[in-house]
């Protein structure tokens, strides 16, 4: 059993350590899936185990609240707690600060300490005892000891401004993450609450969106944000789908066009009828996507989180050692061995670089989704640079996938060719028998009835016709007809090295009819290509196409490779082999890509706005055709990795620098603590500067 609740004090990777010792433990609990920026915890579980994971929560002074999969898009808002108590505690620690520094009565500064301390320490208390109890050394826990450390060797306004430091910190870090959730919950927002619907009486009606039903017809007017996802069926204008694809330029939109929940009606009046409740648009389903995404840990999170057990034991240890060592054996002064002891407990709290990991992830994941990039996870963020091969298919990746008809040769007169092809072409939705569809319907040809009708993947179609058997297909079908010849093939090479795609009308017996389709390459493949080798990355097209047309559009836009012929297996054996050379990606679209998708290290879909499952089954999802924006989420990758090293060495860097310090006997705790909230600082608005890119 899954079950989601939403915690609202996890928000910090502290809290998730302690929750999963505390449940990880449980022999109930089987997974643990933690989501810090929407503070959901999904827990798989034995049936009838929420009540005890439910107290265990409890347990550690935390709330657990069920959540439905969709409602966990809006976070609640963090508790707002009031902000004088934190003033006047700073005022105090400031006081004590000062009357120690006159040489005032110590009893002064004892006082006004330890009243700034239970000002605004008494949560921390609270949250480090019961992290003590439960066998964890977090920076609650540190912190507790730390203060209670400087108290104890009467440290009063060094243990007064840590606490007040280290609170102020958290309310920083606390601010700064709501940021990014709410990089999240902006893009909810597109959508509006509200929408116009038509109501039986023929009256237009503003209801809420939630409440539409599907089918429901909704009126827009310019200017106005459309609230639901549906087909356009009166009125027209031009709309700004930007929050759904990226794309700023507004597109034309007329009767029978699809329109978006989330985007802008520019120019006119139109209606819709709606094709997915409010809960399952496109948008509502990209939110989504972002959220399971975040949820996964990417790699270099992985790795922190693991160092970060290692670190705050490690360092723990070594303060200890300080703390009783050179005391003990070397005859040093109590007293300043303990205060350096202290600061290193400080200095072992690896909040910056844990937290700085999901921040820039976050980040990047909203920043794609921006540009009409929906990426799956995190790894598929961190991966992206290191793509060597992108290996594309043809129709509807690099070229528009609408061929049209461009000739035909009879080769036998006694049959009206073009009557029997189109018969056949117009029980497929391949886009090559579209385009037969499409030029017989304009010359007007009476479709004939069709039996044992069959399509033959990567080769054509067949079926009786008028009482005989035709096949409408490729070379490779004609060959395995075995009703191929020299002079044909003369024929059919010249047309296809003129980047043309032939297929043939035969009976058993002969080759009746030679058609050959002309599809227009995308104006944007061939800046995608440029761009992708800019990045470093390779092209290579794999397409069911023949080699001939292959090749002659790959050179049309600049490709480094192109292999034709290829069914659904070979196209497997394709990625297989450039995997030798690298990672490798692969876009696609039909059924005949869908093996070598699921075995490329990153499968893209493009227009998956349009579609059902390309935004479920892809690891990174264009939302519109466009190519380019596959080099864009390269280059989001690479900043993303930039922004994710420089914050790990940053903080890294800032604790090294005050060991080294510490060790030295130069490092003073408020120091330390200063220096953890700059650096917790520094990361998280690092890492939200991706939000911008
Ligand atoms: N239903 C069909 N009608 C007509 N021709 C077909 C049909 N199915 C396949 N073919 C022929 O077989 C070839 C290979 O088809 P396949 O579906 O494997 O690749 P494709 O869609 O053309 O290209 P890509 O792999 O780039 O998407 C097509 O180019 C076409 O000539
Ligand atoms: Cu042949």
């Amino acid at each position: 059993m899954r079950s989601q609740l939403r915690i609202a004090q996890m928000d910090c990777p502290v809290e998730e350590a302690l929750i999963r010792k505390k449940l990880g433990g449980m022999a109930a609990v089987q997974g643990l899936e933690f989501n810090l920026i929407q503070r959901v915890l999904t827990v798989v579980h034995t049936p009838d185990a929420l009540p005890a994971i439910e107290a265990a929560i409890r347990s550690l002074s935390m709330t657990a609240e069920g959540v439905t999969a969709h409602a966990a898009a809006v976070a609640a808002p963090a508790p707002s707690k009031p902000w004088w108590p934190l003033a006047v505690s700073g005022g105090l620690a400031l006081g004590a600060e000062i009357v120690h520094w006159l040489q005032g009565p110590e009893w002064l500064s004892a006082v006004m300490a330890l009243a700034a301390i239970a000002l605004c320490g008494i949560g921390t208390y609270k949250k480090g005892w019961i992290a003590l109890k439960n066998g964890e050394l977090n920076i609650n826990a540190l912190m507790t000891i730390a203060v209670t450390g400087a108290v104890l060797i009467r440290q009063w306004p060094e243990a007064a401004m840590v606490m007040f430091l280290f609170t102020i910190a958290e309310l920083i870090e606390a601010k700064s993450l709501d940021r990014a959730r709410n990089a999240i919950r902006g893009l909810m927002q597109l959508a509006p609450e509200r929408a116009t619907m038509l109501q039986a009486d023929g009256q237009w009606l503003e209801v809420e969106a939630k409440a539409v039903p599907i089918g429901a017809v909704v009126r827009v007017k310019p200017g106005e944000r459309i609230g639901l996802d549906g087909v356009l069926v009166g009125g027209g204008s031009t709309v700004n789908q930007a929050p759904i694809t990226g794309e700023s330029i507004p597109v034309d939109k007329v009767v029978g066009d699809t329109i978006f929940a989330g985007s802008i009606n520019i120019a006119g009046s139109f209606e819709y009828r709606v094709t997915a409740a409010a809960s399952n648009s496109t948008l509502a389903r990209i939110i989504h996507a972002i959220e399971e995404a975040q949820g996964a840990r990417a790699p270099t999170q992985r790795f922190v989180d693991r160092f970060a057990r290692i670190y705050t034991p490690l360092v723990f240890a070594l303060a200890l050692a300080v703390a009783l060592l050179p005391p003990l054996l070397m005859g040093g002064d109590w007293y300043a061995w303990i205060y350096k002891a202290l600061v290193l407990l400080v200095i072992a709290c690896p909040c910056a670089l844990v937290i700085s990991t999901p921040v820039t992830i976050v980040s990047g994941l909203a920043a794609a989704a921006r540009h009409g990039i929906l990426v799956k996870g995190g790894v598929y963020l961190e991966e992206g640079r290191r793509l060597s091969w992108l290996a594309l298919d043809k129709t509807g990746t690099i070229t528009h996938g609408k061929p049209e008809l461009v000739d035909s040769v009879i080769l036998d007169a006694s049959v009206d060719a073009m009557q029997l092809a189109t018969s056949l072409a117009v029980r497929s939705d391949h886009p090559v028998s579209l385009a037969i569809a499409r030029a017989g319907k304009q010359s007007n040809v009476a479709v004939l009835p069709v039996a044992d009708f069959s399509a033959l993947l990567g080769r054509g179609v067949r079926g009786q016709v008028a009482g005989e058997l035709l096949h409408l297909g490729n070379h490779r079908l004609i060959e395995e007809l075995g009703v191929c010849s020299p002079e044909l093939e003369q024929r059919l090479f010249a047309l296809e090295e003129a980047g043309k795609t032939v297929i043939l009308l035969a009976t058993e017996r002969k080759v009746l009819a030679l058609f050959a389709v002309a599809d227009t390459v995308k104006d944007s493949s061939r800046e995608a290509v440029k761009a992708l080798h800019a990045l470093g990355i390779r092209t290579a097209m794999l397409t069911g196409d023949n080699s001939h047309t292959a090749a002659a559009i790959a050179r049309q836009v600049g490709m480094d490779e192109a292999r034709g012929n290829q069914l659904p297996e070979d196209k497997l054996k394709a990625i297989e082999s450039f995997a030798q050379m690298g990672r490798v990606g692969m876009v696609g679209d039909g059924i005949n890509d869908a093996p070598a998708l699921a075995r490329a290290d990153i499968g893209f879909a493009m227009g998956a706005a349009g579609t059902d499952t390309a935004i479920e089954t892809a690891d990174v999802a264009l939302m519109d055709d466009d190519l380019r924006k596959i080099a864009r989420f390269v280059q989001l990758s690479h900043s993303t990795h930039a922004v994710l090293v420089q914050n790990i060495s940053l903080a890294l860097g800032i604790k090294a620098v005050f060991l080294t310090l510490t060790l030295m006997g130069l490092g003073t705790m408020w120091m330390a603590v200063f220096a953890d909230m700059g650096a917790a600082l520094l990361v998280v608005g690092n890492g939200l500067r991706l939000l911008r890119k």
